[in-house]
């Protein structure tokens, strides 16, 4: 267990436990001994530039591949123990969106739902549910195609959120989105993982995104280079920002970040 929330004599068990990873594309190192934990209730924010291995890591976290080294735990149990079931605790939003443009809301979720072995009343009252927590309930009936980008994002956070996962996975999940909307979403996710008493990994390259009461990650060429509380991260790196910090701990690299 790492250091996020070390000294909390209330702090639950991770469910998500990330420990000493690497991972290489052939001789290219995209993940270098990479560790972190992630708790139930709280938005762990994954931030690193462009390139710096967080979608790597979602897919060794998903089991899309598999780790050379290193041990990752959900929910306690080695990720290679779960085999396919992996994906039950797992809640997934991917960088680039996967709903059907010419389905409606409603049948994609339900195929969603079917896929995952939910009985079709208990799948519609589960999509009620998570449609109205992120104030999508009203375009249920409408196809996909119809919505803008910040209601396609929205319906497929409630897509992950159907089968009542523990941890929720979201690579870059504003990419696109203008900042009413982005803010919107980073303000829903927060306020769902506090309700619900969801784990959430967040990878972002933009450090607005981050809340002051997040746990941080900050990795950079495949290394976690600060871990800890914002406030922590500002003060080890003698910052009066995150945006400061974020500027010294990735060097001159700051441009992209910010793009
Ligand atoms: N299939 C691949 N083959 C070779 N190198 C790869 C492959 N996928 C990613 N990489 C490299 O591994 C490193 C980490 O990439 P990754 O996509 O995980 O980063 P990222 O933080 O998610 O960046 P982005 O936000 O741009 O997707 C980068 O240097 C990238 O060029």
């Amino acid at each position: 267990m790492d250091d996020t929330a070390a000294g909390d004599p209330r702090t639950p068990q991770p469910v998500l436990s990330v420990q000493n990873v690497s991972y290489w594309y052939g001789d290219k190192r995209a993940l270098d001994d990479v560790s972190f934990d992630v708790y139930p209730g709280r938005v762990t924010a994954l931030l690193g530039p462009n390139g710096a291995g967080k979608t790597t890591l979602f897919s060794l976290i998903t089991r899309l591949f598999d780790a050379p080294s290193g041990r990752i735990e959900i929910d306690g149990r080695a990720a290679s123990d779960w085999g396919f079931k992996v994906l039950g605790p797992l809640g997934v939003v991917f960088q680039q969106p996967t709903l059907d443009l010419d389905l409606s809301v409603r049948q994609n979720l339900r195929y969603f739902a079917a896929l995952r072995g939910l009985a079709r009343r208990d799948a519609d009252e589960r999509m009620e549910k998570a449609l109205t927590s992120l104030d999508m309930q009203e375009r249920i009936g409408e196809k996909v195609r119809a919505l803008n980008g910040g209601h396609r994002r929205r319906v497929e956070i409630a897509r992950a959120l159907l089968h009542s996962p523990k941890l929720l996975l979201l690579d870059e999940p504003t990419i696109g989105l203008d900042d009413p909307t982005r803010e919107a979403i980073v303000r829903h996710i927060h306020d769902l993982a506090v309700a619900d008493n969801i784990g959430v990994l967040w990878a972002t390259h933009l450090f607005d995104e981050v809340e002051s009461k997040d746990a941080l990650v900050v990795i950079d060429k495949g290394r976690v280079v600060a871990r800890g509380d914002v406030a922590g991260i500002e003060k080890e790196t003698g910052s009066d920002s995150l945006a400061e910090a974020f500027r010294r701990l990735t060097g001159d690299r700051v441009e992209e970040v910010a793009a």
